[in-house]
C-alpha cells in the first residue's frame, strides 16, 4: 500500500472510492439536491492506492478560514472523505492516511485541521478533539407564547420576506459570510460552494423556503431556510448577524400556522429563545451532538491566533502520541493576545493535544477536562489559572457541513 497526492485527472477515481467507502451511490443519494463533493480541491486529496495502483482509500482537505475566541479568522484545513473500501479496512490504511494529510497540512502552513467526524471514536487516536456541539431545540407551537421582556428594553424590528431560494443565493452568501466572521467556531464557506450548490441546504439546490430578515434600512442581515416536515417546521439553518435578526426569524418560525413545531436544527448554545418563552417547558433541547473537532499542528501559532480573556502565564506540556511528539510551551496573555514559546519551567498543566484542541474554542473549561481525568494539573491554582486564560465571551458554535 501507497499513499500519494491527487491531480485533477484523480478526481472520478477518488469520488468513486469514497462513495464506495461510504456504502453510497454517486448520483443523487444524499436527497439534498447538490453535489457535495463537486467543491474538492483536488490538490488536496490523498489517494492510498493497493500494489497494483488501484485505490483503497481517501482523504481530502478544503482551505476554510475558522473564526476564533477573539475574533481572529485563521486559515485552517477542513479535513473530509476519510474513507477505506470496506475489503482493506483495519490494516493501517486509514492511519497512513492521515500521517500523510497532517504533513502536508503542516507544508502549507495550516496550524490547526478540522472534521466534522462520522463516528466520535475514528479521531481522537489521530490528535483531534470534540469542539463544538450541535442541538437541536423543538418547541410546542401551541405553548410558544413568548414573555414580555421584563427590562423593557425593546429589540428594533425589521421585517422579514419569504423569497425563492434561486432568487437569494448571493443575499445568503453574503450574509453568512459576514456572520461567520463574527461568530466562533464558525468556518468560511468559499464562493464556489454556493455557485455550486455544495453542501447542504440552504448552500445546495435543494427545495427550501427561505425567510430573509432586513433592517429597519432594508439591508438583509439573517435568514433561515426551512421546510414543512408533516406537522413541524424545520429550520436547516438560522443564520443572524445581531438580535434583531435573530428575533425576527425565531418569530416568524414560531408563528407559521400549519405545524404543531417548529424545530431548530444546529441551535445555538447561547441563544436566548429558551429564556423568553413564557411557559419554559414548550421548548424542549435534544439530539446534541459533537460537531466541530479541532487538532492543532502548530501549537504556538495556533495559541497566539486567538484572543485571551485575562492576563497571565501557564506552561503547558503537550504530547502528541500520533506523530510522535513533545513540546512544552510557555503561554504569555497580555491585554487579550498571547506569546507562545519553548521553555524548560515546570509544567503548570500536561495534556494530550486532542485535549488542547477541545479547549481551543473554549467549548469546554480546562478544569472540566482535568475532573475528567484526562488533563493533569500539577499544583492547586492551575486548573482555576487556565480556567481564567481560556474563557470565551462567546460560546463556538459552527453550523457548516462539509
Ligand atoms: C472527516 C471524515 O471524513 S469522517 C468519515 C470517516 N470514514 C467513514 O466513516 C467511512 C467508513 N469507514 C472507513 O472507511 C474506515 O473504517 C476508516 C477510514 C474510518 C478507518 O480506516 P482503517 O484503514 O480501517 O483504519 P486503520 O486500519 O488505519 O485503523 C487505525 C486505528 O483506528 C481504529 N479504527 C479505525 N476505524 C475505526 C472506527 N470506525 N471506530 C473505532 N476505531 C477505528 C483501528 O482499530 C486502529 O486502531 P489501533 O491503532 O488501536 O489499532
Amino acid at each position: 500500500m501507497q499513499t500519494r497526492a491527487t491531480t485533477e485527472a484523480d478526481l472520478d477515481a477518488f469520488v468513486d472510492t469514497v462513495h464506495t467507502a461510504f456504502g453510497r451511490f454517486r448520483d443523487g443519494e444524499t436527497g439534498d439536491g447538490g453535489q457535495w463533493w463537486s467543491a474538492l480541491e483536488p490538490d488536496r486529496g490523498v489517494l492510498a492506492t493497493d500494489q497494483d495502483g488501484r485505490p483503497v482509500g481517501t482523504a481530502a482537505s478544503y482551505s476554510f478560514e475558522l473564526t476564533l475566541p477573539g475574533g481572529g479568522v485563521l486559515p485552517v484545513a477542513g479535513v473530509t472523505c476519510v474513507g477505506v473500501l470496506p475489503t482493506h479496512r483495519r490494516r493501517g490504511v486509514g492511519a497512513a492516511l492521515m500521517r500523510r494529510q497532517l504533513a502536508g497540512v503542516r507544508e502549507r502552513g495550516e496550524a490547526v485541521a478540522v472534521l466534522l467526524a462520522s463516528e466520535a471514536t475514528i479521531y481522537g487516536r489521530f490528535g483531534y478533539g470534540p469542539a463544538t456541539v450541535s442541538r437541536r431545540f423543538t418547541v410546542q407551537r401551541a405553548r410558544a407564547t413568548l414573555a414580555v421582556p421584563r427590562a423593557g428594553v425593546r429589540v428594533p424590528t425589521g421585517s422579514v420576506r419569504v423569497l425563492p431560494r434561486a432568487q437569494c443565493a448571493e443575499v445568503l452568501e453574503q450574509v453568512y459570510d459576514r456572520y461567520r466572521r463574527t461568530r466562533p467556531g464558525a468556518l468560511s464557506r468559499p464562493p464556489r460552494w454556493w455557485a455550486r450548490g455544495a453542501g447542504r441546504p440552504p448552500v445546495s439546490r435543494a427545495p427550501r423556503h427561505v425567510a430573509v430578515h432586513h433592517d429597519a434600512d432594508g439591508v438583509a442581515d439573517g435568514y433561515a431556510s426551512y421546510l414543512l416536515e408533516n406537522d413541524a417546521l424545520v429550520v436547516d439553518e438560522l443564520v443572524a448577524e445581531n438580535a434583531a435578526a435573530s428575533a425576527g426569524l425565531t418569530g416568524f418560525a414560531l408563528g407559521h400556522d400549519l405545524v404543531d413545531e417548529v424545530v431548530f436544527k444546529h441551535f445555538p448554545p447561547d441563544h436566548p429563545l429558551p429564556w423568553q418563552l413564557e411557559d419554559p417547558r414548550a421548548g424542549q433541547e435534544g439530539e446534541a451532538t459533537d460537531w466541530l473537532w479541532v487538532r492543532l499542528l502548530d501549537v504556538p501559532a495556533a495559541l497566539a491566533a486567538r484572543g485571551w480573556s485575562a492576563d497571565g502565564e501557564l506552561v503547558l506540556d503537550v504530547t502528541d502520541p500520533f506523530l510522535a511528539e513533545r513540546e512544552r510551551h510557555l503561554l504569555t496573555v497580555r491585554d487579550g493576545r498571547a506569546g507562545c514559546t519553548p521553555t524548560t519551567r515546570t509544567p503548570d498543566l500536561s495534556l494530550d493535544v486532542r485535549d488542547l484542541g477541545s479547549l481551543y474554542l473554549g467549548g469546554v473549561a480546562p478544569s472540566t477536562l482535568v475532573r475528567a481525568g484526562h488533563v493533569r494539573a500539577h499544583h492547586p491554582e492551575a486548573a482555576a489559572r487556565a480556567d481564567a486564560l481560556f474563557r470565551v465571551a462567546r460560546a463556538p458554535h459552527c453550523v457548516h457541513w462539509f
